[in-house]
């Protein structure tokens, strides 16, 4: 149960900003149960704190006491400075949720206290609405209970997967990355809709709203993607023909390498750590 727990991210950058509108819009818990704190930067604590409503703390004011949930949300390349300075500060049972891409549970949990509770998570930027796709996958020592109040915390930033840790690389090619993907889709349809006619906003919205069509289908109907794009091709139709200028231009091919692209660089980030120290 999330009631009265106290949730702390460590990062304010984009990501923590959108699991926590995602949080706050939810009310999944109270915005005062909500605190952001950063490296140095006591700016961007007051935005988030005024916007959301929550609570920003320099790193000197957090009361490491009162908090159940810590969410580590820096770049990976900053992972040993948090870890060696929050491990004489928080006890095993308070877990570590970390968002950060290529970082293993057990590299945290050989870094951290002995039983450490850690959780590795992968959402992506649409927790800023909720609909974020998002993995967990518990380290050794994290008790069913607090799997479970993770589940319920990243449920208000949209849909849950627990899955094994060896498919993070995976997930996060997929679906930690994947937005930009379409952002980068979408930019293309703008661009050749204004070429030919329309105006930006136009496009972006009759492109957007195709996306969003064809996403919803995916995840109501029952035929697969194969199937359905089928019932779009028409023989010797604009379809057929906008689908041969796919091919031709290596449009599958283009996709499947940039999910592989980001899944490498993930396994890349896990193998470039400095290897699991014995404590
Ligand atoms: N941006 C995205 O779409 C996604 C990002 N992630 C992961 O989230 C993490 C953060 O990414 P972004 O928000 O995009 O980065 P960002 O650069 O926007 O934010 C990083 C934040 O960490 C803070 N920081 C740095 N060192 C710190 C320390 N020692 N203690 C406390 N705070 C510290 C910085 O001040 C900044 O607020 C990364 O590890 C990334 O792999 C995961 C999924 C999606
Ligand atoms: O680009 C990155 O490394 C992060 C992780 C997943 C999405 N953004």
């Amino acid at each position: 149960m999330l009631a009265n727990k106290t949730i702390a991210f460590l990062g304010a950058g984009s990501m923590a900003e959108a699991m926590i509108s995602g949080i706050v819009e939810s009310k999944t818990v109270r915005n005062d149960q909500v605190i952001v704190s950063n490296r140095c930067n006591e700016d961007r604590l007051i935005e988030l704190s005024n916007r959301y409503g929550i609570r920003g703390q320099k790193r000197d004011e957090l009361n490491f006491e009162e908090v159940d949930i810590f969410v580590l949300a820096m770049k990976p390349k900053d992972i040993d400075n948090v870890l060696s300075s929050i491990k004489g500060d928080i006890r095993a049972d308070q877990v570590v949720l970390s968002v950060l891409a290529g970082i293993p549970t057990a590299y945290m949990e050989d870094r951290l206290n002995d039983n450490q509770q850690v959780i590795r998570v992968m959402p992506n930027t649409s927790s800023m609405i909720g609909e974020s796709a998002t993995a967990m996958s518990p380290g050794k020592h994290t008790g069913m209970d607090n799997v479970m109040d993770a589940k319920e915390l990243l449920k208000s930033i949209g849909e849950v997967y627990i899955i094994e840790e060896a498919q993070m690389d995976i997930f996060t090619g997929i679906a930690g990355s994947g937005p930009a993907y379409f952002y980068y889709l979408m930019e293309h349809i703008e661009k050749v809709g204004k070429e030919n006619g329309l105006d930006i906003e136009q496009a972006r919205k009759i492109g957007a709203q195709t996306i969003l069509g064809a996403a919803k289908m995916m995840m109501t109907q029952e035929e697969a993607p194969e199937e359905l794009r089928k019932k779009v091709t028409s023989p010797n139709g604009t379809t057929q023909a906008g689908l041969e200028a796919l091919k031709e231009y290596g449009g599958g091919e283009a996709i499947s390498q940039a999910v592989k692209g980001a899944a490498k660089r993930s396994k890349e980030i896990s193998e470039k750590l400095e290897k699991v120290t014995i404590k």
